[in-house]
């Protein structure tokens, strides 16, 4: 693991319309080294989408900016993927499980015989090498959120943003795919920011948990998972330590719940 990959220098955003303003995020400032995992938790509303938004370019940040290998961020860059929760929204449902997962190849302008060979390697890898042809409505959701991670990886991202993908599937699906996303990031090394709500998926996952503070939104704590880097679902989270990390986050979450920061100072001159 060595620099910095993804820098984010005090991003703030401020929703604007309908005659309101919502400020879901007051400054934010933390970063990301080459072939971390990092786990991202707040509360509800505390601008979890909102900041990967920003980090993907999908969304302008008010102030601060998002800086990827040394670059600012201005609109979607490349080699950045995203697996969002809602995988029945992020699949074509007109396009079998490989066009879907060859297309941003296409975009990347990658030749056939390349294309082919990441298409198998992914699909390979989330364990759905014998479902080519089929649509992803004839899929499980589990099968199409694998399809949804297949796709992100076969494009082999700089880094990989994962947005509460596993907040819609059964609990053993669940279990699975943590697992899934382990040994994808262990066997691939790709940068992962993962975004939860779940603070025991968060620490079996990451190797790094911020947690964000209700909005308007600041970094309240960046808490180290000093767990073995080979876990498994049963006697990792049975662990003594896994039970303090939990304790220690599920505290700072209830912090975060009430946690009110100072106002920004007001400009010079400012009202
Ligand atoms: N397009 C928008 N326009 C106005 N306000 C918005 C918009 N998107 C989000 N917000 C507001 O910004 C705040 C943060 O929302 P965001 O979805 O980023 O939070 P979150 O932490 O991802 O929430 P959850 O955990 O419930 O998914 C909320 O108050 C939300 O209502």
């Amino acid at each position: 693991m060595t620099g910095t990959l993804l820098d984010v220098r005090g991003v703030r955003k401020v929703y604007e319309g309908h005659g309101r303003s919502v400020e879901a995020i007051r400054d934010l400032t933390f970063t990301v080294a080459k072939g971390e995992m990092v786990c991202v938790v707040g509360p509800s509303g505390a601008g979890k989408t909102t900041l990967l938004k920003c980090i993907a370019g999908l969304l302008a940040p008010t102030s601060g900016e998002v800086v990827l290998e040394g670059e600012a961020v201005a609109g979607p860059p490349p080699g950045m993927a995203v697996v969002f929760q809602e995988y029945g929204r992020s699949l074509f449902p007109w396009m079998t499980v490989r066009g879907n997962v060859e297309l941003p190849l296409k975009q990347k302008k990658l030749p056939r015989a390349r294309r082919v060979e990441l298409l198998h390697q992914a699909l390979d890898a989330v364990g759905l090498g014998d479902v080519h042809g089929a649509y992803p409505w004839q899929l499980s959701g589990g099968m199409q959120q694998r399809v949804a991670i297949a796709r992100a990886i076969a494009y082999e991202p700089r880094i990989l943003l994962m947005d509460e993908p596993f907040a819609a599937v059964d609990a053993q699906t669940r279990a699975d795919l943590e697992d899934l996303v382990r040994s994808l990031w262990q066997g691939l090394g790709v940068t992962t920011l993962f975004v939860t709500h779940d603070i025991d998926e968060a620490v079996y996952l990451g190797q790094r948990v911020l947690v964000l503070s209700a909005a308007p939104t600041l970094v309240l704590d960046d808490v180290t998972v000093d767990l073995p880097a080979e876990r498994d679902q049963l006697s990792t989270r049975s662990s003594a330590r896994f039970a303090e990390l939990r304790g220690h986050l599920f505290a700072q979450i209830q912090r975060a719940k009430t946690y009110h920061p100072p106002d920004p100072p007001h400009p010079p001159g400012g009202n």
